[in-house]
Formats: C-alpha cells, structure tokens, sequence
C-alpha cells in the first residue's frame, strides 16, 4: 500500500525529507573502522584511527577501501580482494557499536506525526543500508531506502535523488536533503533540493560552512524548523 501522504506542505514548502545515513541517522564509525583495520590486517596493512576513517567514509565502500590501503596495494586486483573481503567482515560486524544519534529517533517520529514523507540516500552498499533501516528504525516506516547500486553511480551524482523525488511524486524543489557531508550538499544542490548539513555527523561543520551549505543544524530536531 502506498503510504506516502502528497497533502503535507509546512509553512516553508517542505514536502518531504531525504537522510544521508552514515553519519546522519546512524553513528557507524566504529563498526566501520574495526572491519577496515580487520581486513588490512588479514593482509599485513596498517590499519587507521577512527578520525581517519572520519575522512575516508562518504564517497562508498570502493573509495574507502582504496583510502584505508598503502599506495602499493592499490592495484585492481588487490582491491577487488580488498573490497570483497571488507564487505564480509563489516558484514559480520556491523552492529556492535552503531546508534542512531541523539535525537534521531525523536525526529523520525514528529516527521511521522507531521505525515511527511521520509527517504534515506547513502553511498553504503544498497544490502547494508536496507540491513541498517531495519534493523535500528523498526516500527517506522521510510517511504524509499536506497543505498549504492549497479543501478545509479554514488552521490554526488543527483541521479539517486532524483529517483527518490519521482517515487515519493514531489518537486525536488520541496525536499529537504539532511547529511554530514559535502557529498550530501552537492548532490542536493545538483538534484534542485534543500541541502540540510548537520554538526553531529562524522565530517565536522567546518567544511560544510567552507563549502556554502546555506543551512546547518546542530540538533536533529532542529529539523522541524525548517519545515
Ligand atoms: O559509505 C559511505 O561511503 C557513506 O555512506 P553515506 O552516504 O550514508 O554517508
């Protein structure tokens, strides 16, 4: 059944929402550093701190492996390994210490209250961010969840978003776009959206303000301002 209400339009125009999810709804740091150093360390590399792993998530798990990798085991066929072998160890512990943020919960349910429709847009494989929905959002409800697949290339290409704004049948125009990083507020702005950065998330305000995001908030339910 479709759920999605097209009557909601706040005092601003908003008519829907789309999340970044790493470092947006979900602090997925350190689930996702410990696999990394796990993988590099099967391998004999070096692994990195959680700061520097703040630096290399965001532009999907092929980037971040060739980031997390000594420039001599960049070699395509090293990281085809690398990256199969990363997946299987995120997959097998992707859920020990990621939360959602403070708040988060909080604004998920006035956004339902507020009957507006909700999607999440991450660079995260398409399995693990539909795993993630699941599992940390059960009972409520996104309207399209949507991870990094075959069928459209990463953020910030705008094409992802744009798939969102024609399932959830709303002008780009109207939806707000909410992530952590510079990724987020580009392909906002690519795709006609309202790019939304937010200070809690894995990236710091510090970009995002040297990038022009012309709105940032430091709570999540300093969301429902904007609608
Ligand atoms: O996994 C990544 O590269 C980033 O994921 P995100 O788009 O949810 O921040």
């Amino acid at each position: 059944m479709n759920t999605i209400s097209k009557e909601h339009s706040g005092p601003n125009g908003v008519r829907g929402i789309i999340f970044d999810l790493d470092g947006t709804l979900l602090n997925t740091l350190a689930d996702i550093g410990d696999s990394i150093n796990a993988m590099l360390a099967e391998y004999g590399f070096p692994g990195h701190t959680m700061d520097d792993y703040r630096r290399f998530i965001g532009n999907g798990i092929r980037m971040l492996v060739m980031r997390a990798l000594p420039i001599e085991g960049r070699s395509s066929e090293m990281m085809d390994r690398c990256v199969q072998r990363a997946r299987e160890r995120y997959w097998d512990n992707w859920n020990r210490k990621t939360r959602p943020y403070d708040g988060i919960n909080e604004l998920i349910d006035a956004l339902e209250t507020k009957g507006l429709p909700k999607a999440v847009l991450s660079n995260k494989p398409h399995d693990f961010t539909v795993r993630y929905i699941d599992e940390y959002f059960k009972g409520r409800h996104f309207s399209v969840v949507l991870g990094q697949s075959e069928r459209f290339p990463v953020k910030p290409d705008p094409a992802s978003a744009l798939e969102i704004a024609r399932q959830l049948d709303l002008p780009p125009s109207t939806i707000l776009f909410v992530g952590d990083s510079i990724v987020d507020v580009q392909t906002a702005t690519a795709a006609g959206m309202r790019p939304v950065g937010v200070g809690w998330g894995f990236k710091g305000t510090g970009d995002l303000k040297v990038n022009g995001c012309p709105t940032i908030v430091e709570h999540p339910l300093d969301i429902l301002g904007l609608i």
